[in-house]
């Protein structure tokens, strides 16, 4: 069989509202607007005997090493369930920032249980796709299937397909990687601890853009504190993003420290991009779409 290729993208979190720690695990309850961007990394199967992976691409140092990428990690999982399964040769093209906030690692591991659910000829919503994602991280059942949806629970839990409209936007991440068990730490919460903030916005299936930047401008992530205390640098992006003509909302996505910016319409974000771009040449900056 020929060779099987998917893009793993960005996932941003439009929203995060932690909203306690729970007694099992000690992992953060969260309810979170996910979306996804259309940069990504890229990563293809050569079906065949074995588990292989080899990488290249701008970020794939930072990766870390092979044999622990998310990639191997999440096909070892599913292996471990369905034996019998071909697998093959994963090569990984990595774009995306590392320990940046926008999942890439997630998104890469989604993108292989993709890969080998496609060449095995077994639904995405199979028991053991879904058990092999939660196995891996609390992020990849979400990026399974990349399109916005609620997350909640400590990530297991998704909502359907909201189908919300492509919202222009700038993804800016400072240079600076950031751990994200470091972050939820910084938020102090005791295990079995409830927080009562603000009620996370209920958003609708179809929301056109304005709809969707109404819902989600009361909204917030409630990481973006901790992290700043991580990586101060994260309110430097914030402030040069909201500063950029057509921005609507500025905020941080995920632990951080990428941030993205959601403009009025493409041309802006585009102008914006250069602008930043121009101002802090050592940061990765993308325009894209985000749904
Ligand atoms: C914060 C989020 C928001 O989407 O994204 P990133 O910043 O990583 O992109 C995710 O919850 C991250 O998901 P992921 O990166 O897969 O987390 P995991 O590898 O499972 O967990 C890393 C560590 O984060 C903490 N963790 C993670 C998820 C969660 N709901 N509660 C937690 O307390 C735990 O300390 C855990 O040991
Ligand atoms: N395919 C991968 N891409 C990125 N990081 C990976 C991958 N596999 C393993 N990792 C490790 O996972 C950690 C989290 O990476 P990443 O998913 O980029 O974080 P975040 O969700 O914060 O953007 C990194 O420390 C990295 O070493």
């Amino acid at each position: 069989m020929s060779r099987l290729t998917t893009r793993a993208p960005a996932k941003i979190n439009l929203t995060l509202h932690v909203l306690g720690r729970r007694p099992e695990d000690g992992y953060h309850v969260l309810e979170s607007l996910v979306a996804f961007a259309d940069v990504a990394d890229t990563l293809s199967l050569d079906p065949g005997p074995g588990l292989t992976l080899d990488i290249s691409g701008p970020t794939a140092g930072p990766a870390g090493p092979l044999d622990d990428n998310l990639v191997l990690r999440a096909a070892r999982h599913l292996l471990a369930g369905l034996p019998d399964l071909t697998a093959g040769a994963f090569h990984l093209h990595k774009e995306l920032p590392v320990a940046a906030g926008i999942g890439g690692g997630s998104s890469d591991a989604a993108a292989a249980l993709r890969l080998l659910a496609e060449r095995n000829g077994l639904p995405l919503d199979h028991p053991a796709i879904m058990a092999a994602a939660r196995a891996t991280g609390a992020d990849v059942p979400v990026c399974l299937d990349p399109r916005a949806r609620m997350m909640t629970g400590a990530g297991e839990a998704v909502g359907p397909v909201l189908n919300l409209a492509a919202l222009p936007a700038v993804l800016v991440n400072p240079g600076v990687p950031v751990a994200t068990a470091p972050v939820f730490k910084a938020l102090g919460l005791a295990i079995g601890q409830s927080l009562d903030g603000e009620k996370h916005p209920s958003i609708a299936a179809g929301l056109d853009a304005d709809s969707v930047l109404a819902a989600i401008t009361p909204a917030r992530n409630d990481l973006e504190k901790p992290a700043l205390t991580v990586a101060p640098v994260v309110g430097d992006a914030l402030e040069l993003l909201r500063a950029q003509p057509g921005c609507r909302l500025a905020r941080m996505s995920g632990s951080g420290a990428t941030v993205f910016a959601l403009f009025t319409d493409g041309e802006c974000a585009e102008t914006a991009t250069r602008a930043v771009r121009s101002a802090q040449p050592g940061w990765w900056v993308e325009p894209t779409h985000l749904a």
